[in-house]
Parts: structure tokens; C-alpha cells; sequence
């Protein structure tokens, strides 16, 4: 398990020290704990009995040993691109455990889907709807599909990642969606099997969650009263995590609260995809203090990972404890901001911290499992990082770090001598 010891100012994870990975691997390094993504994973299961199913969501970390290490609990896939199925697929995933979201797909990707025999395509429009018959019907394949609907319910989450609002981009509305499940219906190449919805993520409360799925129960009695059965019911991830000191969300509520909503519904497999509490505070983003400076009355931290690395802070203002590793307790917390090397004043990890940092420190930005590496960019030509996996008291490169000659690959010179 991931352990702070505030006492000793000594940060370890598992049983490595994060100063020692650090020395071994290098910084900027994103380190994940096997067995609290495992102790994760087990949390959601206990409550979720089957037939009903857990399928992962990808774009937190797509990690092929992180893929690989799900696909050995038996988990599904929520995917929304044709390059997290190759993903999934080749950490050894079945394309039928895989559920396919996102706004919008490509042919290619619907083609690459269908031909590998993906679980579901989450539909997300009428258009795309259409797409996917001309697409199975060349393959001469039926489709199997369950229809995004919007529920329209306030998650009460950062506005950037709402998504179960009228004015979002994602679903089918809910009062536009009874034709469009008609048409499913009648489509030659189209099985249609479900409904799908996900209201947002980061949300700390069953509330919004409960509100949802009911309503998603009452489309299910509607469809049904039109000689619609459906089978299977996806209601999304977006659990949140406790980036900072607030009441957690309470899953077992959540999940026992559905369990008794689907009473009625012994015909519905129910399906959740969560992403973000599988593997946010499992992971730390670990990087070393460059230089120190004061300027105008503010003290910096300079330290070597960017926006490029960590995008959370920088695009959502989203807050990360960050926490000086390996310091005594006898030296004075300075006041900082933790600013990287990327040319652009957004470009930060946390404003005014109280820290106990030298140059050459190290310090280390919790809860940097989900969405961390994966929205990591090579913006200013920076190389991303490495990824070590621990274990106990071992460890494993999953990702090497990027070399300048990774940087420059694939790109062409129109002149070459
Ligand atoms: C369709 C869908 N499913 C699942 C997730 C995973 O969300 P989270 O990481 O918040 O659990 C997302 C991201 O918000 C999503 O868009
Ligand atoms: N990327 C977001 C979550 C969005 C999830 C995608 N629908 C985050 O870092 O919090």
C-alpha cells in the first residue's frame, strides 16, 4: 500500500522509498502502487455481485501492465478509441468484455471494432447510429450497440468534465431518444442491447449518481411498453476521489443503492466503468526542485516536471498535494509556488505551498495515477517520463522514459543530404 509517514517526513511507496526509486529511475517519474490499484479494484467488486459487470476506464491510465494486471481480475474495457482497444487487445483484454464510447468515432475505428468482436458501441448520435449499419452490413456483422441517452442531471463537478447536461456535447437527449432507439431497433445490421449514460467525473456523492440511474430505469420501462427489451444497462464511471481533506464518496452506498434500484430488473446486466478511483491515489508524480527563486516577494520552486507531464492542475485548476520527500523537520516551510519548465505562465503543478524545499529536493504530487501520464504531451519537445510499477519491495519499469531521439522520429526532413 501506499504509505506516508508524516512523522518521519519519509515517503515510501509500497516498501521502496520514493527518494530511492528517484535515484534508481530518474525524475520526472509517474510510480504506481501494484496492490493499491489491486486493494482499488476489489473495493468495486465486493459490492458488485454478477452477473453485473466493472469495466475499466482506460483513459485514466492505459498502461499495457496496468491493462494486463485488470484483465487478470476478470475486468472489462471502456475504451474511446480505436487505439485504446489495440490496448486492451494486446494486453491480452478480449474485445467482447470492451465497451466502445466517445462523441466520434471514426469509420476506421468502427470497421476495427466490429472486426474484432468488440462487447458494445456505445452510440452517441443519431449519425453515428447510421454509420455503424453501413459499417456492420459491409462486414456483413450485427452490430451490438446500447444508445447514449443524457439525463441531464447536475453532477455538481468542475464544468470541464460535466458531461450528463443538456448542454453537453456527449448522448442522445432524453426526449429525443425514443425514435432513435425505434430506428436501433429496426436497423438490419444493429443488435441493439442496451442504454448507456455517465453524468460526469470527480463527483463525491451518490446523489447525482442515484438521480441518473432512476431516470435511466424509467427508459428502460418505456422502451419496454414499446416492445423494446433491453439488457443490459451502463451507467459510466465518474466516481470521485479525495484529491483534498473532504468527505469520500461512499461506493458501497452507491452500489447498493443500484443493486436495489435493479431489484425489479432481474433481466438487466448492469455495467460501471470507473476509471479514476482504480488508479488516482495509487500513483505519484515524483520530480526534483531545479533552482529556487524569489521574485517581486514570491518564492518559486522550479522543478523539473510541466504541464506536459501533469495537465490536471494547469487545465482545471485541479489541486494535487504535493509534499517534500526525505526532509528533516527541523528546517522552516517556505511559502512557494511549484512551477515547471514549460514556457507558459499556466504551466504549474500547485500555488502557495507551504514547503520545506532546497534546491535539489525532491518532492512528490499525490493522487497522479488517473489522468496524469495519459494527458501527458510532448508540448516544448520534452521527453514524458518513465512509469515503474511497485511492488512490495520491487520494482518494474512499465514505460521507459522518452529519449530526444523518440522526440524527433517519424518527422521528415523535405531535404535530406
Ligand atoms: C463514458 C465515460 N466512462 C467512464 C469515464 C471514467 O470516468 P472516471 O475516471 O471519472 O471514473 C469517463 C470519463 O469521464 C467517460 O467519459
Ligand atoms: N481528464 C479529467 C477527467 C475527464 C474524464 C473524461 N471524460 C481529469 O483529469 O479529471
Amino acid at each position: 500500500m501506499m504509505h506516508i509517514d508524516f512523522y518521519q517526513q519519509q515517503l515510501t511507496m509500497e516498501r521502496i522509498s520514493v527518494a530511492d526509486l528517484a535515484k534508481q529511475y530518474g525524475t520526472p517519474l509517474y510510480a504506481y502502487s501494484k496492490n493499491q490499484i489491486l486493494a482499488n479494484w476489489h473495493r468495486f467488486q465486493q459490492y458488485w455481485p454478477n452477473p453485473h459487470r466493472l469495466c475499466y476506464a482506460v483513459k485514466a491510465n492505459s498502461n499495457l501492465a496496468i491493462l494486463e494486471l485488470l484483465v487478470a481480475q476478470g475486468a472489462g474495457f471502456d475504451i474511446v478509441s480505436g487505439g485504446e482497444l489495440k490496448r486492451v487487445l494486446h494486453a491480452g483484454g478480449s474485445a467482447k468484455s470492451v465497451v466502445f464510447s466517445g462523441v466520434a468515432k471514426s469509420t476506421e475505428e468502427l470497421t476495427y471494432a466490429l472486426e474484432q468482436g468488440i462487447g458494445c458501441i456505445n452510440v452517441e448520435s443519431a449519425a453515428e447510429l447510421e454509420r455503424i449499419q453501413e459499417v456492420a452490413k459491409s462486414l456483413n456483422v450485427m452490430a451490438p450497440v446500447s444508445l447514449r441517452v443524457n439525463p441531464d442531471v447536475d453532477a455538481k463537478t468542475h464544468p470541464y468534465i460535466a458531461t450528463g447536461m443538456k448542454a453537453n456535447k456527449f448522448g442522445i437527449a432524453m426526449d429525443d431518444a425514443m425514435p432513435v432507439f425505434q430506428r436501433a431497433h429496426n436497423l438490419s445490421h444493429i443488435s441493439l442491447i442496451g442504454a448507456d449514460c455517465h453524468i460526469g467525473s470527480q463527483i463525491m456523492s451518490a446523489g447525482p449518481f442515484l438521480d441518473a440511474a432512476k431516470r435511466m430505469f424509467h427508459l428502460v420501462d418505456n422502451l419496454q411498453q414499446q416492445g423494446i427489451e433491453l439488457t443490459h444497462l451502463d451507467l459510466g464511471g465518474g466516481f470521485g476521489v479525495t484529491y483534498e481533506d473532504v468527505e469520500p464518496l461512499d461506493i458501497q452506498q452507491y452500489l447498493t443503492g443500484l443493486l436495489d434500484l435493479a431489484k425489479e430488473y432481474p433481466h438487466i446486466t448492469l455495467l460501471l466503468e470507473p476509471g479514476r478511483a482504480i488508479v488516482a491515489d495509487a500513483g505519484l508524480l515524483i520530480t526534483k526542485v531545479e533552482y529556487l527563486k524569489h521574485s517581486n516577494d514570491k518564492s518559486f520552486a522550479l522543478v523539473d516536471a510541466g504541464m506536459n507531464d501533469m495537465l490536471r492542475p494547469s487545465l482545471y485548476q485541479a489541486w494535487h498535494e504535493i509534499i517534500a520527500v526525505s526532509k528533516d523537520n527541523n528546517s522552516t516551510d517556505k511559502l512557494v509556488d511549484v512551477v515547471g519548465p514549460v514556457c507558459e505562465t499556466g504551466c504549474f503543478l500547485g500555488h502557495a505551498r507551504h514547503l520545506n524545499v532546497a534546491q535539489g529536493d525532491l518532492l512528490a504530487i499525490k493522487y497522479a495515477g488517473a489522468y496524469g501520464f495519459t494527458m501527458s504531451s510532448n508540448y516544448n519537445t520534452r521527453a514524458r517520463p518513465a512509469e515503474v510499477l511497485v511492488d512490495g519491495n520491487e520494482s518494474f519499469v512499465i514505460r521507459e522514459r522518452e529519449t530526444f531521439d523518440d522526440l524527433i522520429r517519424g518527422e521528415r526532413l523535405l531535404q535530406r543530404d
